[in-house]
């Protein structure tokens, strides 16, 4: 197994380019199977973006990485069954259910994979797509679907925002006959990049002032070249890494618009940020302040992918920080890895309250999550002495060249195999 050893207290300093955003990356190639040949451009290096190009294979489609782009090749795609172990892969496997049925008319699947953040039901997802004529029979942990006659556009109200039921929604609709409006959908800026590249193909999709999605279905969608936006958590992450180690970071190819919840909580902690449309510049400043109260929220608001990585960076604040986490009813499981290096958290339900200490120490932890594993990593970036990161491919997962990254602007990381399976 891979594993990062960590030697702490360096100070970073230097420039990072942002990746492209995975959580925008994956709808665009699960919608890609409805036009011909796409060229999605600034497509990161990540194995969730692995998966999804094996699931498009598996489809009958092709896929060819040339340098940071990924071609897709979906004309002759025509199966319509993902097997269940790449369903388990990641969380975005569901975003092809919508993708398959507006193709193919007919899709059989099983749940989707993805981080551990309690329960992640699909219930908004199902019950909007068969709004939109889907007929869903459940058989032994697969799901059966299928479309008597075509789509056809309809109303849904979603009673809670959430990113991947509006992606779904989204795709499907653009096929379908007539009007969809979606109401209260995701207004996070990965939906907004979806419907850039579905209108780019040919879709009309737009958004109200109010914030409603409205689609009108087209007979069919065509090939298009898009570039994906930059990953604002990547961004948010590195923001982190900079607080911690009392560092110096211009990231590059970022849109601080996209980061608007997250770049006053670093001034907060006492940083100076220098911002431009797409490029910020870190100046972190020992001690950093506490956090008076961040609440998770759907965007605009906080969000909840970032609240690991930041709490890392309070956990060596001077005085007490607040963390109010109201998207995912699991999402503290760094707690107990960060208190192994000294952290001071208490967590009770959905609060968590960071007492900031004077020093971490390392310790062996385990990424318990995507983000969580992030969090691990940036408090190793301060904690005295080398630490070891277990389970590092929650890691591989979401952020494209982590430890090259990190190396390039003065940290101590290095990817070791140990040899255990
Ligand atoms: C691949 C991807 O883009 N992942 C992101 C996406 O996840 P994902 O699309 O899974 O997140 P959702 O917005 O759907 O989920 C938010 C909340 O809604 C609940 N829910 C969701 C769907 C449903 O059918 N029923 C239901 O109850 C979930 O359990 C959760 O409590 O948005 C999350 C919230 O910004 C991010 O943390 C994830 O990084
Ligand atoms: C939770 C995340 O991913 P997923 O939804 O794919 O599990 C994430 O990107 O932080």
């Amino acid at each position: 197994m891979e594993k990062f050893l960590i030697k702490g207290e360096n100070r970073l300093e230097g420039e990072l380019s942002i990746h492209g955003a995975k959580n925008s990356a994956l709808p665009i190639l699960a919608a890609s199977l409805l036009s011909g040949e796409c060229v999605i451009h600034n497509c990161p290096r990540l194995t969730d973006v692995d998966a999804a190009c094996n699931i498009l294979n598996y489809l009958g489609s092709t896929t060819k990485r040339e340098e940071t782009s990924i071609v897709v090749g979906a004309s002759n795609s025509d199966n319509y069954c993902i097997p269940d172990d790449l369903m388990r892969m990641m969380r975005s496997s569901i975003v092809f259910l919508g993708a398959i049925i507006a193709k193919c008319g007919r899709a059989r699947i099983s749940m989707p994979g993805g981080c551990e953040l309690g329960p992640r039901p699909i219930d908004l997802h199902l019950s909007a797509l068969e709004k939109l004529g889907v007929v869903i029979e459940e058989d032994h942990g697969y799901l059966n679907c299928s479309v008597p006659g075509k789509l056809r556009g309809a109303h849904i109200s979603l009673p809670f925002p959430s990113v991947g039921a509006t992606e779904n929604i989204m795709i499907a609709a653009c096929l379908a006959s007539g009007e969809t409006v979606i109401t209260n959908p995701a207004r996070e800026p990965e939906i907004s990049d979806l419907a850039a590249f579905l209108n780019a193909c040919g879709a009309k999709i737009c958004v109200t002032s109010e914030g409603n999605i409205h689609i009108f279905g087209v007979e069919k969608l065509y090939p298009a070249e898009h570039k994906v936006i930059s990953d604002r958590i990547a961004a948010a992450t590195y923001l982190s890494c900079g607080a911690i180690t009392g560092g110096d970071i211009l990231l590059k190819d970022v849109c601080c618009e996209h980061l608007a919840a997250v770049l006053p909580t670093f001034e907060e902690m006492g940083c100076t940020l220098s911002i431009e449309k797409d490029s910020v510049r870190i100046k972190s400043k020992f001690p950093l302040n506490p956090l008076k109260c961040v609440r998770t929220m759907p965007y605009p608001g906080f969000p909840t992918d970032a609240q690991s990585p930041l709490m890392a960076a309070a956990c060596l604040a001077q005085g007490s920080s607040v963390f109010v986490e109201n998207i995912f009813e699991s999402r503290y499981k760094q707690v107990p890895e960060l208190l192994r290096m000294g952290a001071d958290i208490k967590v009770e339900g959905r609060v968590a309250v960071v007492h900031g200490v004077q020093e971490l120490h390392s310790a062996c932890v385990r990424c318990t999550d995507l983000r969580g594993g992030a969090a691990i990593a940036v408090a190793a970036l301060a904690a005295q002495g080398e630490s070891e990161l277990l389970a590092i491919e929650h890691i591989d997962r979401g952020y494209e060249n982590f430890e090259n990254n990190l190396q390039s602007i003065g940290a101590c990381i290095v990817r070791v195999n140990d040899g255990k399976e």
